[in-house]
């Protein structure tokens, strides 16, 4: 599915920072993630686990340090459609319903191969809920539309926060079933969690973050 040298990681970070009114948010991190890997973002609370993620995902602009995509200086222009955030914020319009939800993240992204909405919306578990506004739908149940995006869309490069808030037990062995799946193809994934990771992949790379 995904196509890179070996010895190339996927994503790397080179005392990478982020300022706000010049004070660093967290100290500089390095870390390499290679494709078919997981990685766990640890830290206490307002550490800098979602400004990271948010900086990866483009939303915030890097502070200081470098970052490389594919062994090159990263530009968001090389990597659009290759990753994918899913923050705390879900990202949902609330008077549209699940179908047409995932019906606009398709057409700003595409489509993973083989993937369809119908297929996505039954394995995620919201058959029957196809047709209903997202803001009827319970707090779970908002988690998983968002979640069939990485069913849905073809993106390498996962940047999951907090991904198993909300989610019973059925929906965490969900999303570690997706997070399998997708390793497994050589998708990577870096994830942050206060609850256990109960994750049976193999052992994830950690990277520490500190305020
Ligand atoms: N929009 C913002 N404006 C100003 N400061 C912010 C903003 N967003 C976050 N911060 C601050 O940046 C620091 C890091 O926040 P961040 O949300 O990245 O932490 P976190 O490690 O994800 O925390 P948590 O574990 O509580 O989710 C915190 O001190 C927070 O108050």
């Amino acid at each position: 599915m995904i196509a890179t040298t070996p010895s190339v990681p996927l994503l790397e970070a080179r005392a990478l920072s982020f300022l706000r009114q010049d004070e660093p948010v967290f100290a500089p991190i390095d870390f390499q993630l290679d494709a078919g890997e997981l990685a766990l973002i640890e830290g206490d609370n307002g550490s800098g686990k979602t400004t990271l993620m948010r900086i990866l995902a483009g939303l915030l602009h890097v502070g200081a340090g470098e970052l490389f995509w594919r062994g090159k200086p990263m530009q968001r222009d090389d990597c659009i459609g290759e990753i994918l955030f899913l923050g705390h914020q879900l990202g949902l319009k609330a008077d549209l319903n699940p179908r047409e939800n995932l019906l606009i993240a398709a057409g700003l992204n595409g489509y993973r191969d083989g993937s369809g909405i119908a297929s996505v919306l039954d394995e995620i578990g919201l058959g029957g809920f196809e047709d209903e506004p997202v803001r009827r739908l319970s707090a779970g149940q908002k988690k998983r539309v968002a979640l069939a995006r990485l069913l849905l869309l073809p993106a390498s490069l996962w940047l999951l926060d907090e991904p198993y808030a909300n989610l019973d037990r059925i929906g965490i062995a969900l999303v570690n079933r997706l997070l399998e799946k997708h390793l497994a193809a050589g998708g990577a994934a870096l994830v942050t969690s206060h609850g256990a990771v109960s994750f049976h992949g193999g052992e994830p790379r950690h990277i520490r973050i500190h305020a």
